[in-house]
């Protein structure tokens, strides 16, 4: 059989409305064996690397799972938390608090999170959705900027999951939200936080997950709206061009990425006198291994050793109000005309929709 079985149809039920809030995903524990299988789905995405797939599956097989597994899993074992991998954690805490903020705007839905390498993982939260009767799906992905190797991955993950389904429900799909007010506002409030809290450098480096310069060539609009976002924060900060830099970090293989790389400007800037530096990372929404480990602990010491004093990194938005509350605007504004808010006489009216329904049900002996 093509198509997965359906939950019986009920004539006269309500359908549900959800907004999945979709991340990248992480290892099952810090141990080279659960790294593997995270690196093994995650790397093995056509959307990821361009590879040719038969010379790619050598290389991957070979030696980027062999050699990388072990080394990635001691870099996870510094980060991890009690409760788990940070990425998880955050993105967990953010799909529960971002339920009770749209509760509190009078919104009537299912608010979860799914990842798209790992687990949770997309199809089964999207079958739970099914099951549970949720016929209204609004995709969320957790990347303000962006990608084909990002955003477009979580979308063919939905589309291809739906292909197997009969009754699929309605969809909608959030492509970015890199220049959203509520997004650069939050961003510019944990930055004028840190700096109540612990003065400011004379540079702010806004440092992104970069990605292979190819892409940009190719016409993938990441890099332009990694600049976009970092144009606005600058600009609600208040910071003149020479005040900021943005940078591009966690580099793959051996091709050229997009430049200027975060490790060596920041390496050249302590080279050049500065003393202090903050860092941000404004395409991070959820702290992780790229920004705990990579800028929090690689970066932070290739600055203390080129001659900098202070090293600051300011954190993801993670749970801070102002973030959560411009996920719920957001989320708001892509389910606009779906029948969220349920009024007293829209109670009434959905209830003679469904007594008529039940009662043409019953007539045509279904
Ligand atoms: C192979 C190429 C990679 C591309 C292209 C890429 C794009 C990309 N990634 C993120 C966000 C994250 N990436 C994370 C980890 C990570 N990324 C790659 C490779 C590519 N990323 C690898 C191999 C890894 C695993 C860690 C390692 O072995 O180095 C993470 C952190 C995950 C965690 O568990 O904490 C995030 C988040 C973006 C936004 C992006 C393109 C825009
Ligand atoms: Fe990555
Ligand atoms: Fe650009």
């Amino acid at each position: 059989m093509r198509f997965k079985k359906e939950p019986p149809f009920s004539h006269g039920t309500t359908a549900k409305i959800a907004v999945v809030l979709v991340n990248l995903g992480t290892p099952d524990a810090p141990t080279s064996s659960a790294v593997r299988q995270y690196l093994k789905e995650f790397l093995s995405d056509p959307r990821v690397v361009e590879i040719p797939r038969a010379i790619w599956w050598c290389i991957l097989n070979g030696i980027i799972l062999p050699f990388r597994s072990g080394k990635s899993a001691h870099k996870y074992a510094s980060i991890w938390s009690k409760d788990g991998s940070p990425l998880k954690v955050h993105t967990e805490k953010q799909a529960m608090l971002l339920r009770g903020y749209l509760g509190e705007r009078g919104h009537q839905l299912e608010v979860v999170y799914a990842m798209r390498y790992g687990s949770p993982s997309l199809p089964t939260i999207l079958d739970k959705l099914k099951k549970d009767g949720c016929d209204r799906i609004l995709i969320l992905p957790a990347y303000p900027q962006y990608s084909a190797t990002t955003t477009a991955s979580i979308f063919d993950a939905v589309f291809s999951h739906y292909q197997q389904v009969r009754n699929v429900p309605e969809l909608r799909l959030i492509k970015h939200y890199h220049d959203h007010e509520g997004y650069i506002s939050a961003l510019a409030a944990s930055v004028q936080t840190h700096w109540t809290t612990h003065g400011r450098s004379e540079k702010l480096v806004m440092s992104f997950h970069g990605v292979p310069k190819r892409t940009l060539l190719l016409g993938d609009p990441y890099h332009c709206e990694c600049h976009k976002t970092a144009r606005l924060l600058a600009q609600q900060l208040g910071l003149s061009q020479d005040q900021y830099v943005v940078t591009f970090q966690s580099r793959f293989g051996k091709a050229e990425w997009l430049q200027p790389y975060t490790a060596p400007t920041i390496q050249l800037l302590a080279r050049q006198g500065l003393k202090r530096v903050d860092v941000i990372c404004p395409g991070f929404t959820s702290d992780c291994l790229e920004t705990l480990e990579e800028i929090g602990i690689e970066v932070k010491n290739d600055f203390i050793h080129g001659g900098g004093k202070e090293f600051y990194l300011i954190p993801c938005l993670n749970e801070a109000p102002a973030w959560i509350h411009a996920l719920a605007t957001i989320a708001e504004e892509q389910l606009s005309g779906w029948p969220t808010r349920l009024s007293g006489s829209e109670v009434d009216a959905q209830k003679r929709l469904n007594d008529f329904q039940r009662a043409e049900a019953t007539r045509l002996g279904a």
